[in-house]
């Protein structure tokens, strides 16, 4: 665990105490709000871990609010808002866009009057069609295959937070950048950004993604699970796909397969690429995380590392 020397570990039920004022303050209607998040989510994962996590979160935004504004009265200038970042890290199919979905939820219902928007960074990856002429369509999700400087210029836009700014996005159903479409960001008090490279080193620039950040996650278990997570989501496309048949998408091809044939594929595919791209690099990532959450089966947070410094 030496490279974990500059965290404490808590246990489930140690960061269970850390809930602040918020404890039992969940309502039916936040439920329903988060089980529409993934029906699967657990209940006392919400309150025994994500409660505390927002109470932590708070502490740490409203220690940039009073930051910015100390700053904004030592350059004698007029406070002006700047978006608090939070990033969320971890392998393909870990459950980061479900984490940060959750959070969005508790926030919102912490903050009722700030602005709380969520994104991942999958909408940099560059499409298909310029991943096959740069001849690395099988790289996707490496490094290599996402547009680092826009993702850059995106966040620099962000953060100066001067009105509308827009980011592609990514489809897993086409498998693809959706063509002639941009979502858009106005002016969010605090944004949730997940994706596989949140934490990375950058390429050829001298900023890192993560140097937006205000806070940030990494979500991690063992890949034998993760490995299963991703399977289990592979089916869940291909039964929507067999409902609704459309040779446009990408899981069309599966369906014209036996299962088998179709989950031999999948399984390669974690193997040649997500697996390898996590323990190349994505894991050598983690340390870089304010907080790690760790799951164990049924995606169960079992013990969480908070940064010492
Ligand atoms: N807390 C959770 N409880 C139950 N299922 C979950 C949970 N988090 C994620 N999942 C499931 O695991 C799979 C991967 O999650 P997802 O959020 O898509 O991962 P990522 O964004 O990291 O690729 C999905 O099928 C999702 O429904
Ligand atoms: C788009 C992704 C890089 C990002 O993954 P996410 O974190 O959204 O699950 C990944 O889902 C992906 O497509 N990887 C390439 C190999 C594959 O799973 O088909």
């Amino acid at each position: 665990m030496q490279d974990f020397i500059n965290y404490n570990e808590y246990s489930r039920q140690e960061w269970s105490q850390f809930h602040g004022a918020y404890f039992n303050n969940i309502s039916d209607e936040d439920l329903d709000k988060i089980k529409s998040v993934d029906d699967q989510v657990s209940l006392a994962d919400v309150q025994e871990i994500y409660t505390p996590l927002r109470h932590l979160i708070h502490v740490y935004f409203h220690n940039y609010q009073q930051l910015s504004l100390a700053k904004a009265d030592f350059l004698g200038k007029k406070p002006h808002k700047v978006p608090f970042i939070i990033g969320i890290s971890g392998s393909v199919a870990v459950g980061k866009s479900t984490t940060a979905r959750l959070l969005k939820v508790m926030l919102q219902r912490a903050y009722p009057q700030y602005k709380i928007e969520q994104m991942t960074t999958d909408g940099f990856l560059y499409p298909n069609e310029e991943l096959e002429r740069r001849n690395i369509l099988a790289d996707k999700g490496f490094p290599w295959s996402y547009d680092n400087e826009k993702l850059l210029n995106f966040l620099e836009a962000v953060k100066a937070n001067q009105g509308s700014v827009t980011y592609p996005s990514y489809s897993h159903i086409i498998y693809d950048i959706v063509p002639d479409h941009l979502n858009e960001l106005q002016n969010p008090d605090i944004l949730i950004i997940e994706g596989i490279n949140v934490l990375q080193l950058p390429q050829n620039q001298n900023l890192y993604v993560s140097d937006y950040f205000d806070f940030s996650i990494y979500v991690d278990a063992d890949p034998q699970l993760i490995e299963k997570w991703f399977i289990h989501r592979f089916e869940g496309f291909l039964i929507e796909e067999n409902k609704n048949p459309n040779p446009d998408n990408f899981y069309y091809q599966f369906t014209k397969q036996p299962l088998e044939q179709a989950l031999a594929t999948a399984h390669q595919v974690w193997r040649d690429v997500n697996y390898n791209n996590l323990v190349k690099y994505i894991a050598p990532t983690m340390n870089r995380a304010d907080l790690i959450l760790h799951k164990t089966k049924h995606h169960k947070i079992d013990h969480v590392l908070l940064k010492k410094y």
